[in-house]
């Protein structure tokens, strides 16, 4: 039946453009009037740029039918994600004008920009569009004091953002579709809080129900689940799903290439990694499977992490000739314990409650619960993190973990007032001791998080936003001495790639070069002995701003400020979400080994040149640190996390649930279904975001390949993996 299925919607790969074309023509499944049809387009991203620059994208060939297609755009960039969903919608410059049309809205007489909706999740919890009001600091978030424009999200739902009394909510609200929208996306008990203290989770959620308000005819999702925990992204998925079967509206979603797709997308588009400007494949998911399984490896980790978004199955983890598995950030399957050292953070009952002062309205959203401390049951959580340790925070969305940080960082109003000591004292002064100074906390911990980049100064320079990390504040003076000049001249060189315009450095060159001549060159040396006092290689870091780059160099830059000042504690929520797939893996890799370890062209995991030349600056993330890191997406995991605690929802009364990991959580998969307190079947039941179907069938041609490549296989893993897994750090 699969196959018959292949036969009905033949596989595209857009470099056959007749195949394409004749695709494009007849894909309307009957329908002769599509709700989108590009036709050989070509997009530019204005008229400037059309005769300056290269084309968004080129050669365009897609078709929507009013129903019964569920497209997904896939990626290895969000940018070019984002930029496609955009063309959909109207935006940009399209040639010739023509090849871009909305056939169905022209019969139907409906202006596009008022058919079809878009929403994008790259500003995460900045608020919810124009309407919200977020703040003018980052801790204006916790506060209980109320502005007149902090909306609530019921207002906001209705329309009613507006100060002049006059101006009426919009009178096309269909109250029953609110009562619906509220009700499936599980806004009931959010309704009367301002929409700025909403959660990350609870945004994306608002965010949706307010953009199918407006009742498009087609709404396009730049990347939905993202930040959303397992159990809401699955019940988001479905009530999709509902809206998408009964095209009301139409939904396009975008997804990173290595995310699930969601069982009930039946097409995928994918965007060719090489180019980001051309269609690499396009066509009912079967038919893109197929084409992946006949075209196998290759593509530096792409063509299997597409595999993985169609099956829900990962790519297998490199192995070494030893046989040991390393996780995609170069550690091994088992670790060896850190030595622990004193607890930097101490929480000795905490709890977290708004509206005090009115029982009615009290809401106590963390350590809601009493929880059995050294045999005595006690009221809070009770918590501590020592140096060494390396912890994820989990729990559903709206669970407290982001609350739980600002504790931590004392971007917390209530800080002052709990039992919480930081590095062994309290934010206010006890007998004997002076409190913990804010200047003192900041220059101890590094902190990257979308708040910090919601709020960081957009107009400073790269360098300065690295150089910021031994600054009171961002937009102080640093503190700067010769060694912390190298430290950013090495980060910024092992970055150029990605946060660069011409995307390459001194060390590039040099690496470039000694793939060339081979590893042992007299010139090398010198050359990177020169890195050491001249840094003209690095110029543009001093002329591009934060603002000028995208925004997952912009991620990038503020993952970089966490770890540059090597702080006691390093704290990343969600501080790689949103970066591109290739940037996130070299991020991973250079938390774990700093510069001593690099991948090779097909992604497998090698000494570095400044590593074989004994020339390495920063070696990753130290015993003597600790690392809190919270995230809902499993790719996103550093492989070091051994500790995990999970915060129940608010309502639950539970304590929170710890744990430990014996290695990488790539490496130990059921640590995930431990940590979420999966019973044993659900992984199941979250796999129908993903296709059993497809699942097997990429089971089966796995062990076709096994078969067909045999001993050669083994043959190929002896590589240079071997070679670092030998300098690999204990964990
Ligand atoms: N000033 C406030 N008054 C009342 N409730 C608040 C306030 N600020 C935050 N909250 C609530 O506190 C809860 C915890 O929010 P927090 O951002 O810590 O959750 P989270 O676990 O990080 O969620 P997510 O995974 O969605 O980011 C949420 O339900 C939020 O609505």
């Amino acid at each position: 039946m699969f196959r018959a299925q292949l036969r009905r919607r033949p596989f595209v790969y857009t470099q056959n453009l007749t195949r394409l074309f004749r695709l494009s023509s007849t894909s309307a499944l009957g329908s002769d009037t599509p709700l989108i049809r590009l036709q050989n387009a070509t997009i530019y991203k204005d008229s400037i740029d059309r005769n300056n620059a290269s084309p968004l994208f080129s050669d365009l060939n897609f078709s929507l039918p009013p129903a019964g297609e569920h497209w997904a755009i896939l990626s290895a960039t969000s940018s070019t994600r984002t930029d496609l969903l955009k063309v959909l919608s109207g935006r940009y410059l399209c040639t010739p004008p023509q090849a871009r049309s909305y056939p169905h809205l022209l019969r139907n007489n409906t202006p596009h920009h008022r058919a079809i909706g878009y929403i994008g999740f790259d500003a995460e919890r900045s608020g919810l569009g124009g309407t919200a009001v977020k703040g003018e600091y980052l801790s204006q978030r916790y506060e209980a004091h109320r502005e007149v424009t902090d909306w609530s999200l019921l207002d906001y739902l209705e329309g009613n953002t507006e100060l002049n009394a006059l101006e009426k909510p919009a009178d096309y609200l269909d109250t029953h579709l609110l009562t619906n929208v509220i009700a499936n996306l599980n806004l009931d008990p959010l309704l009367h809080l301002p929409v700025s203290n909403l959660s990350n989770g609870q945004t994306r959620r608002a965010r949706i129900a307010k953009a199918l308000l407006a009742k498009p005819e087609l709404l396009l999702l730049d990347g939905p689940f993202m930040g959303l925990d397992p159990m809401t992204t699955l019940h988001i998925s479905s009530f999709l799903q509902q809206m998408a079967e009964q095209s009301n509206p139409n939904i396009v979603l975008s997804l990173r290439v290595g995310d699930d797709v969601p069982a009930w997308i039946t097409h995928l588009l994918v965007i060719d990694p090489d180019t980001n400007t051309k269609i690499r494949y396009q066509g009912t998911k079967g038919s893109v499977w197929e084409g992946l399984h006949n075209v196998r490896g290759g593509d530096e980790g792409f063509n299997p992490s597409l595999r993985k978004s169609i099956t829900g199955i990962s790519a297998r983890p490199s192995r070494a000739k030893t046989g040991r598995h390393l996780s995609r950030d170069g550690l091994p399957h088992d670790h060896l314990p850190i030595p622990l050292g004193e607890p930097l953070v101490e929480m000795q009952g905490v709890k977290v409650s708004y509206g005090v002062d009115n029982q009615s309205s009290k809401r106590t959203v963390l350590g809601n619960w009493s929880e059995s401390v050294d045999g005595t049951e006690k009221e809070g959580l009770w918590w501590n993190v020592r140096r060494g340790e390396r912890w994820g925070v989990f729990g559903p969305n709206g669970s407290g973990k982001t609350t739980l940080l600002s504790l931590i960082t004392s971007d917390h109003p209530q800080t002052y007032g709990l039992p919480i000591k930081l590095f062994g004292r309290s934010r206010i002064p006890s007998s004997g001791q002076l409190g913990i100074s804010i200047f003192e906390l900041q220059s101890r911990i590094g902190h990257s998080s979308p708040e910090v980049h919601t709020y960081f100064p957009k107009h400073l320079s790269v360098r300065r936003v690295l150089e910021s990390a031994w600054a009171d504040t961002p937009l102080s003076k640093p503190q700067l001495t010769r060694q912390k000049d190298i430290r950013v001249d090495t980060f910024l060189r092992w970055f150029a790639p990605e946060l660069s315009p011409t995307k390459t450095s001194e060390l590039q060159i040099i690496a470039s070069k000694l793939r060339r001549t081979g590893p042992v060159h007299p010139d090398i040396k010198r050359r990177l002995e020169r890195l050491r006092t001249a840094n003209d290689d690095l110029d543009w870091a001093d002329t591009i701003t934060f603002r000028d780059v995208p925004f997952s160099s912009q991620r990038l830059l503020l993952f970089l400020r966490a770890l540059i000042s090597e702080p006691d504690l390093i704290i990343l929520d969600e501080a790689l979400s949103g970066m591109d797939k290739a940037v996130r893996e070299k991020c991973l890799l250079f938390l774990a080994h700093g510069e001593k370890l690099e991948y090779k062209h097909n992604q497998k995991i090698v000494n570095s040149v400044p590593m074989t030349n004994n020339m390495v600056n920063f070696g990753g993330i130290q015993d003597t640190q600790a690392l809190l890191t919270i995230s809902h997406s499993t790719e996103d995991i550093p492989g070091c996390i051994r500790q995990w605690i999970c915060l129940p929802e608010p309502s639950e009364a539970k304590p929170a649930r710890v744990g430990e990991l014996p290695g990488p959580l790539e490496l130990h998969r059921d640590g995930w279904e431990e940590i979420w307190n999966l019973p044993n079947n659900k992984p199941q039941k979250i796999s129908r975001l993903r296709s059993d179907r497809y699942a097997k069938l990429d089971q089966k041609a796995r062990e076709e390949e096994d078969i067909e490549n045999g001993s050669e296989k083994e043959g190929q893993e002896e590589d240079a993996t071997d070679k670092a897994s030998s300098s690999l750090p204990s964990s």
